[in-house]
């Protein structure tokens, strides 16, 4: 029995076979923008772009900092597809909504997923405009039952009890790694955890505090749903947080965050992350999927 939530596979078929019919990019890697980070997008070359409104079956973007656009093209010759605008549950949309461009990738012939998102960090030797790179999650609203994999299993897609020990990649972390290195930009990129909660609001202190107790060194508002899904249906996932804020953990701070203050700190780190993003691809061996 399907809930009014769920989305059947046709319903992504529908959308990948229109998105087929458009471009004749076939894209082996996509790439969700997070808050103010759509540019990673302008890196790619001989662009077909298509406004989330004009693509049957997508939901839309209602955040500030979240174009809204599906930008395909090639980044030094692997082809990509980029998501200017990710969708958020506090937006009102269902997970399945949510993770809905995840598996029409797939069905585009996507294999490795590249998520990038705004957070604010918890761990005390984050600054502001560090970048993380993802290790592991934690899904405070998947814990409490919210999870895009609930309802009927998609076979079609993947199993229906999924495992995600080592779901970031680590080969791709290291290379990353390697890379950042060889920008000279190592001094502002940590590893570490992250956590999603379900927004929209900020954290409270007691709320810092029990994330801080709990080893999150960075949340946000969003991707642990995309990367569940991804990895359901066997896509390599990469995760990039960029700190944006430092998450208020005392009653004598008087420090707010806002997201205006996100997006300008996205704007900072804007090109750093391009040529990490960029380069990252490019290392990539995309055929047979290993790092
Ligand atoms: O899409 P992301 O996770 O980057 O967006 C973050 C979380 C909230 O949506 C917003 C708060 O400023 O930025
Ligand atoms: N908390 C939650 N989400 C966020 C933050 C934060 O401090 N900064 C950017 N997204």
């Amino acid at each position: 029995m399907h809930s009014k939530d769920q989305i059947c596979h046709e319903e992504y078929q529908r959308t990948a076979d229109w998105l087929l019919s458009q471009t004749q990019h076939r894209p082996k890697v996509a790439i969700i923008c997070g808050s103010g980070l759509g540019m990673l997008a302008d890196a790619l070359k001989c662009q077909d772009s298509f406004k989330y409104s004009d693509i049957p079956g997508f939901p839309q973007s209602t955040v500030k900092g979240h174009a809204g656009r599906l930008v395909f093209g090639e980044l030094k010759g692997k082809t990509c597809v980029c998501m200017q605008g990710r969708f958020h549950m506090y937006e009102g949309h269902s997970l399945s909504k949510v993770t809905f461009p995840v598996r029409v990738f797939k069905l585009l012939g996507v294999d490795t997923l590249i998520v990038t998102n705004a957070a604010g960090s918890l761990a005390d030797s984050y600054s502001c405009g560090d970048i993380m790179i993802i290790r592991d999650h934690i899904n405070f609203p998947g814990l409490a039952g919210l999870n895009p994999l609930n309802g009927p299993n998609d076979d079609k897609f993947g199993t229906r009890f999924p495992p995600m020990s080592g779901v970031y990649d680590k080969s791709l972390r290291k290379m990353a790694f390697d890379i950042c290195k060889n920008m000279g930009v190592s001094q502002y990129v940590q590893e570490g955890v992250y956590c999603m909660v379900g927004g929209p609001n900020f954290e409270t202190i007691a709320e810092a505090r029990l994330l801080h107790r709990l080893g999150v060194d960075a949340v946000g508002m969003s991707t642990a749903p995309e990367v569940l899904v991804a990895s359901h249906c066997g896509m390599r996932v990469f995760g990039l947080s960029l700190i944006t804020n430092k998450v208020v953990k005392s009653y004598e701070d008087n420090e707010t965050v806002n997201h205006e203050a996100v997006l300008e700190v996205s704007k900072m780190r804007s090109e750093t992350l391009q040529v990490l993003v960029t380069e990252l691809i490019s290392r990539m061996d995309i055929n047979n999927n290993t790092a």
